[in-house]
């Protein structure tokens, strides 16, 4: 019944990816259900959704280049310091579904508009969902949109510059790559702020860099420099800025520029085969053992003696 209400708005894999997260330790599905505190009928997502378009400042853009298959995503509200707020929330999930049914993407960048990546939630948002209720829903709902996110069979990198932080560290963890400039910082500022991680941020920060460097980055609150953060496995790649002084809005298109030809180093194989591959490492991850060779024995059948894999073998390619 779950299974099919998700799938109605999501890819089946994904469905099964949500339902999984939410299965805490493989517990059956009653019992996650009888965990959860809060209704989410329908009508009360009806009336929460309304809530958050309410508070309406910025917005999440997404643009698709059709060329090479990357789509970016910018998180837009420069006089917070791109903090999302209730709006954005609604706009982030409605880019996700863009994203979901995107056939001939490869891959997908998200960053912050004018220098900086993002200051997490929008205190004045915050400020007027501060019922354990309400928090509750937030949660829910970045949870399954980041989860979302995290499943698509794009290849997806955060580009940091500036700060990303709270949610905004949050959000980096969603994606397979973090690439920083040197003066970027990732902070989990939120013990600081007497609150835990909404947006499923641990969870996938220990699946990232392991129990004792999550536990030091998350109960320290301190900002994270580019250098540390690579050091630890959080980042995957430093792009040197030349000016000594603040990241500055023109810095913008140059880094987008390095950010975007990152990637396309992971993107130049067929479409096909670059989300197949991606879906693969993900089943690899979410999945257990047994469960992720059988999806990818079922990935590998479905490129074996396919148009890409004929035309390399016609080539007698020589790997030197
Ligand atoms: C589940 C997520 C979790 C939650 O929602 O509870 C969190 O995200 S917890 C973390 C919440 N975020 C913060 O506490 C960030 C607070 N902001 C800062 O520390 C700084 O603003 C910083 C480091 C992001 C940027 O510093 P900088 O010196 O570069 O800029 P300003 O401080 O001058 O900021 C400019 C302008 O933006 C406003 N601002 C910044 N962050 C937020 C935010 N999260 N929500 C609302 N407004 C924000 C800041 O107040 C300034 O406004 P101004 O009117 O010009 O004073």
């Amino acid at each position: 019944m779950t299974l099919r209400l998700i799938s109605s708005r999501c890819s089946i894999y994904t469905a099964e990816k949500i339902l999984r997260t939410r299965q805490v330790k493989r517990k059956p599905l009653r019992s996650l259900l009888r965990c959860r505190p809060y209704c989410t009928s329908s009508s009360h997502e009806i009336s929460f959704r309304e809530r958050l378009q309410s508070y309406g400042e910025g917005s999440v853009d997404l643009t698709k280049d059709e060329t090479d298959g990357i789509a970016v995503i910018t998180l837009n509200n420069p006089n917070k310091k791109n903090a999302v707020s209730g709006k954005m929330m609604l706009d982030f999930r409605n880019v996700v579904e863009d994203l979901e049914a995107w056939d001939d993407g490869k891959g997908v960048i998200l960053t912050g508009s004018q220098g900086t990546f993002c200051s997490g939630g929008d205190l004045t948002t915050v400020q007027n969902i501060l019922t354990p209720e309400q928090g509750y829903q937030m949660a829910d709902f970045m949870h399954e949109t980041l989860t979302r996110l995290h499943c698509l069979p794009l290849i997806s990198m955060a580009l940091v510059q500036g700060n990303a932080i709270g949610g905004g560290a949050e959000l980096t963890t969603a994606c397979d790559f973090r690439v920083m400039t040197n003066t970027a910082r990732i902070g989990f500022v939120h013990m600081k702020m007497g609150v835990l991680t909404g947006w499923g941020g641990a969870t996938r920060l220990v699946r990232l860099v392991g129990r004792s460097h999550s536990l030091d980055m998350l109960c320290s609150s301190r900002l994270l420099s580019s250098q540390e953060c690579l050091r630890q496995g959080l980042a995957d790649h430093i792009i040197p800025i030349q000016t000594p002084k603040k990241e500055s809005v023109e810095d913008h298109d140059d880094v987008m520029k390095i950010g975007r030809a990152w990637l396309s180093q992971y993107c130049r194989a067929d479409r096909q085969l670059v989300r197949d591959m991606k879906t693969a490492v993900l089943g690899a991850c979410e999945l257990d053992y047994m469960s992720s060779l059988e999806r990818e024995r079922a990935i590998f059948n479905r490129t074996w003696g396919g148009p890409a894999h004929k035309r390399a073998l016609d080539l007698n390619i020589k790997h030197s």
